[in-house]
């Protein structure tokens, strides 16, 4: 069994993280959040700034809250990507914030470490349910942090049917300590939220086409456009939180 999987919607274009220094304008269109969620002190926030920052934090600090803004270039340099990433508080005690975190977001990175057990059995005990709870169509990335430990308490096959069972569409293990895969996940996760989006925007253009073209004129039209936007609503990967 492969160690890893990606889906299709998660592969395809190679994004570049750009300096803020040499930044092109970016599209306004093309704007997305991620929020990483997991066990407090499974490595999420040392992930993020191995990513952001290429360095290695030395001092453990329980996150609270942080946000970080990426700019991101696709390989044909037409596009420039806004990806807000929303670092987490792992900590019960800081619950009823993380869950503010969840509205609007496009992909969660659900975060276990491969050196604790415990935070992979509390994937489909506790996070699925509650990233269910507040978005139930947003992707889910299962994401296996710590890669470098010497014993590891989870085996490839565990990890990868609570992947299958909680229906993420890419599971792969990282290193921030060693930089293993942190691009590799980015742009994984970069590649569903833009796919997604270039996708929904086909949609849309069809969908303008066929009504300029007069397809939806008479009693039919009348029918088909309601049942059309309650798809284009079920979707948008964004939740919401009421
Ligand atoms: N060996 C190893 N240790 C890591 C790695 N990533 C993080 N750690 C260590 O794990 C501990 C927790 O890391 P954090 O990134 O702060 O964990 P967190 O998930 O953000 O924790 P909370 O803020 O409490 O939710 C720290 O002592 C890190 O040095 C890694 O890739 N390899």
């Amino acid at each position: 069994m492969d160690k890893f999987y990606v889906d299709p919607i998660a592969s395809g274009g190679k994004f570049r993280l750009l300096e803020q220094s040499d930044l092109p304008t970016p599209d306004p269109d093309l704007q997305f959040k991620i929020v990483i969620v997991g066990d407090s002190g499974c490595g999420k926030t040392s992930l993020l700034s191995s990513y952001i920052r290429g360095s290695f934090p030395t001092e453990y600090e329980p996150t609270i809250f942080e946000n970080h803004r990426a700019f991101l270039q696709d390989s044909t340099k037409q596009h420039i990507l806004t990806v807000d990433l929303w670092d987490t508080a792992g900590q019960e005690d800081y619950e009823r914030l993380r869950r503010l975190s969840y509205q609007d977001s496009n992909l969660i990175i659900l975060a276990y470490s491969l050196a604790a057990k415990d935070s992979l059995l509390n994937i489909p005990e506790v996070w699925a349910p509650e990233i269910l709870g507040f978005c139930d169509k947003t992707p889910i990335v299962l994401v296996g942090l710590k890669s470098d430990v010497a014993k590891k308490q989870v085996t490839p096959a565990e990890a990868y049917n609570v992947a299958k069972s909680i229906g993420a569409v890419a599971h792969i293990e990282c290193s921030a300590k060693q930089m293993y895969n942190v691009d590799q996940l980015f742009n994984s996760c970069v590649n569903v939220v833009y796919n997604k989006h270039q996708a929904a925007s086909r949609e849309t253009a069809r969908d303008s086409k066929r009504f300029s073209k007069g397809h939806f004129r008479g009693a039919s039209a009348v029918h088909a456009a309601p049942s059309m936007s309650s798809k284009d609503s079920r979707d948008d990967s964004c939740c919401t939180i009421v």
